[in-house]
């Protein structure tokens, strides 16, 4: 039986996860679409051979569908995730899952009470062959503790309506979760350092931004985030260990000899650059939701990543360093094989 998918929102990675679903992902289909952008929806639903809704909660709620994925802007995810909850239906729903600590913890509240494991997060770096390839590296042993981390996150330019906040809750979200992962442990402190701005990004926007992490162990971790850096897209992550370091490959472009120089090309953005990352986000998901037992980032990893960008926004503003509570996990969400096993 194929499983029959709604989007709500059908902007650029909507567009791009219905392309995915229809003709890479193997025993789905889209079947709903919604966009208050409608006349794109409209197009969109009539080249995938979909239905266009008036409203996000109409897909969630069709008998039509099966499964939802959300792909509209970030403060209307926590509303559609709980509208999936009310209608028992499992939801990807893009980074990330919510705009504050707040709502996830009213999301994850909300599907203990359902009972049931519905949500997965979009934090697809997860399943990019690079950091997975890190992530074994550290669990071998073979580079001994991990001590420091260093990441660099550049986009070439930002999305409209970009905010310094943004910056961190809609962007460096990816290196919070995905380091978190990677060294199995929580944070413990958030540090944000403003350096000079580029004079190319928008009035107001302070950019780029240096923000230090530490974790429970005692891990220092930078990430620089940089959102107009205007060469490409950049995501780069070094890890140093007591005996070795590991770190991200470039991406594997073609490598060209040309007038005396030896170069290959940097991706414009995220589409192209983690695209069999998402590939397989979506193969796996629409596999564990047939199988009715999800297997990558849970609410929970939502939760206590927006519980980490809230500290590092308020470090931002305080100009101080600010420890991280993290809340206790239910043991609704002890399930240690989730995320083990990506
Ligand atoms: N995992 C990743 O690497 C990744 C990459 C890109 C975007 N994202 C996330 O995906 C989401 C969309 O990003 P994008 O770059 O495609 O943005 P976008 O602006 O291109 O598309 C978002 C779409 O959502 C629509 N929308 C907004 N409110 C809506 C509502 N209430 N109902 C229905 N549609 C609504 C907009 O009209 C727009 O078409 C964001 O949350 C972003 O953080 C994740
Ligand atoms: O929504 C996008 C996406 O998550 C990209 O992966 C990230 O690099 C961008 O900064 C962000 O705006």
């Amino acid at each position: 039986m194929e499983l029959r998918i709604g989007v709500i929102g059908t902007g650029a990675i909507g567009e791009d996860h219905i392309r995915r679903i229809t003709n890479v992902v193997a025993g789905a289909k889209v079947v709903a679409v919604s966009d208050i952008n409608v006349e794109n929806a409209k197009r969109i639903a009539e080249e995938y051979n979909s239905v266009f809704y008036e409203t996000g909660e109409q897909v969630i709620h069709s008998k039509e569908v099966d499964a939802v994925v959300i792909a509209s802007w970030d403060p209307t995810h926590a509303h559609f995730v709980l509208e999936c909850i009310k209608a028992s239906k499992y939801v990807l729903c893009e980074k990330p899952l919510a705009t504050s600590a707040e709502d996830c913890k009213k999301i994850t509240e909300a599907e203990i009470a359902c009972g049931k494991h519905l949500i997965q997060v979009g934090f697809m770096r997860r399943f990019d062959k690079g950091y997975k390839q890190i992530k074994s590296v550290i669990e071998s042993g073979k580079i001994g503790e991990p001590l420091m981390l260093h990441c660099i996150h550049r986009n070439r330019i930002p999305g409209p309506k970009h905010t310094t906040v943004m910056s961190i809750k809609n962007s460096v979200i990816h290196e919070i979760d995905v380091i978190r992962w990677l060294l199995g442990e929580d944070y413990k402190s958030a540090q944000v350092i403003i350096p000079k701005s580029t004079r190319l990004a928008e009035e107001g926007l302070k950019d780029p931004q240096i923000i230090l992490l530490e974790t429970q162990s005692g891990v220092r971790i930078d990430v620089e985030s940089f959102v107009n850096c205007q060469y490409g897209y950049d995501v780069q992550c070094e890890v140093v260990g007591e005996k070795g370091t590991v770190r991200l490959p470039d991406p594997a472009n073609v490598r060209m000899r040309l007038k005396g120089v030896n170069s290959y090309e940097i991706y414009p953005d995220w589409s192209d650059r983690f695209i069999e990352a998402y590939d397989i986000e979506f193969m796996q998901w629409v596999n564990s939701v047939k199988q009715e037992t999800l297997f990558g980032p849970s609410a929970w990893d939502g939760y206590v990543a927006c519980v980490t960008a809230d500290a590092c926004t308020r470090a931002r503003e305080e100009g101080s360093i600010v420890p991280i509570m993290m809340p206790k996990r239910p043991a609704f969400y002890d399930n240690e094989e989730r995320g083990k096993r990506l």
